[in-house]
């Protein structure tokens, strides 16, 4: 029950000083947010920033009253969403109407059955781009991992999204352009009281990657309408909306706002997630052979097709500690929309709510040896009777992962066709978290890619 915000029965929240929490956050932000959220073990803390002074949020509790039981004071505002928008416009990743009305519109293509009818494709786009790192074998050249990652993620999510209208030479322009949106968005991220009449590094960059994704998307968009195509991809359906119930169309706009939103939550988050796996598995040897094992014996030598994703359960379970340990969406901030409680401490109309995953996922009140790789957490039963905010990977309340169904065949898909095909050498790190638009590492990650023995041409 929450306490009436007006009552003032609330007490002053403790503040984490300027001089203890800046050092940290200029050094490596990400970790930095996550210990101070366990120092507070739990408890609402304030953040001195200087001029920016947010709430950090990291019970499960309050995580829950902020995404779900009074969603509606905690807005999608400020940090974070406001630069963000430059890019998405008035789509499903905003707020009121725009995204009322996108989420009632896409949710239907991204339930568990409508993505099963596209799973087929995607195993067989993937099969085709995992083949490709054939080259690397006989060239004896390494792979820069998120890069590969990428371009596997790309090819999959625009043949879910557009179909066959988008050619691959196209395709390639989008993955980059997103990739600059997401990391040149990173100085407005951490200076959020910036006033946008100012420019600041990364703007410029920025402006110029939604000009090329325009360039690509809007031609795609008008040729969708003029053929008035009754396909299964995401562009189809959204210029069909209104012609079965006589409702109002979504005009070009509407429907890039939507599809770059979708395109940019979509392919960002899949591939940092599946980024940080292989130095996890070069570092966690058993896992990596258990998840071989099951790979071998399931799949073996491949193609992986959607019929192996119900016997990949282990592969299932590596894929849900890899988001404990490295959510893609590491933080999505809110703003107070009026004076609120929270866990007793008052949260002034208009104040930034931290709300990190990441952080939440690392709290020894909720995870025992959470800085472990662990995947036996997600054992069948392991997880009974735990809170169901102390595990977010894909948010929730009415603003959850549209894409989370997505995530869970087509991930498996891409790590099964890798192991089938090849076994790999990575440096295991450590990696330093590097708080883009979706969580990555800092450094370049690069493996070597050795042939397994029933690969096409692997030795005897
Ligand atoms: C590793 C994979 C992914 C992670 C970790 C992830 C994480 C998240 C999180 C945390 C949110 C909640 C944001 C908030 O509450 O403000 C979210 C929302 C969303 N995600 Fe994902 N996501 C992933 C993959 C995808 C995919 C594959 C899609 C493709 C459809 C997608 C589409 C969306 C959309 C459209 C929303 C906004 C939903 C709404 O506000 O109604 N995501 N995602």
């Amino acid at each position: 029950m929450s306490i009436d915000a007006t009552a003032g029965t609330f007490r002053r929240s403790r503040t984490v000083p300027v001089h203890r929490a800046l050092p940290g956050l200029m050094r490596d932000p990400v970790n930095a947010l996550a210990e101070m959220g366990r120092r507070a073990k739990g408890e609402v803390v304030r953040l001195d920033l200087g001029l920016f002074r947010p709430y950090l949020v990291t019970h499960p509790d309050h995580v829950q009253r902020v995404l779900r039981a009074e969603w509606t004071g905690y807005r999608r505002d400020g940090m974070f969403w406001r630069p963000l928008r430059r890019m998405t416009g008035a789509s499903v990743l905003g707020e009121d109407e725009p995204w009322e009305s996108s989420r009632k519109v896409l949710q239907p293509l991204f339930t568990r059955r409508y993505i099963a009818t596209l799973a087929g494709e995607m195993a067989k786009v993937i099969t085709g781009c995992v083949s490709r790192l054939d080259a690397y074998v006989t060239s004896g050249r390494p792979v820069d991992i998120m890069e590969e990652m990428s371009r596997i993620v790309n090819r999959a999510v625009i043949r879910v999204l557009f179909g066959d209208r988008i050619t691959p030479e196209e395709g390639e322009l989008l993955a980059p352009a997103y990739d600059t949106a997401a990391t040149s968005i990173n100085f407005r991220l951490l200076m959020p009281f910036m006033p946008y009449s100012v420019r600041v590094p990364g703007d410029r960059a920025f402006m110029r990657a939604v000009k090329t994704v325009d360039d690509v998307v809007f031609p795609v968009i008008r040729q969708a309408r003029a053929e008035h195509g009754d396909g299964h991809d995401v562009i189809s359906a959204l210029c069909r909306v209104g012609q079965e119930d006589g409702g109002a169309p979504l005009d070009d706009q509407q429907i890039r706002d939507n599809l770059v939103s979708v395109y940019g939550a979509a392919s960002e988050s899949t591939a940092m997630t599946l980024t940080w796996l292989w130095p996890l598995l070069e570092a966690h040897p058993h896992v990596a052979a258990r998840l071989q094992e099951e790979i071998d014996r399931v799949v073996g030598a491949g193609p992986v097709t959607p019929e192996h994703l119900p016997e990949l359960r282990y592969t299932g379970m590596v894929l849900q500690e890899l988001l404990r340990l490295y959510p893609a969406g590491w933080i999505f901030p809110r703003m107070a929309a009026r004076t609120a409680e929270l866990g007793g401490t008052r949260i002034k109309a208009g104040a930034q709510v931290l709300i990190s995953p990441y952080a939440t996922h690392r709290l020894d009140e909720f995870w025992e040896r959470p800085l472990d790789f662990d995947p036996e957490r997600f054992a069948p039963g392991a997880r009974d009777g735990a809170h169901r905010y102390s595990y977010f990977p894909f948010g929730g309340g009415p603003h959850q992962c549209l894409g989370k169904h997505l995530f869970h065949v087509e991930a498996p898909l891409i790590v099964a066709a890798v192991l089938s095909r090849f076994r790999l050498q990575v440096a295991a790190g450590p990696y330093t978290p590097f708080p883009a638009a979706s969580l990555r590492p800092r450094e370049k990650v690069m493996m070597n890619l050795l042939p397994l023995r029933h690969a096409p041409g692997a030795a005897a």
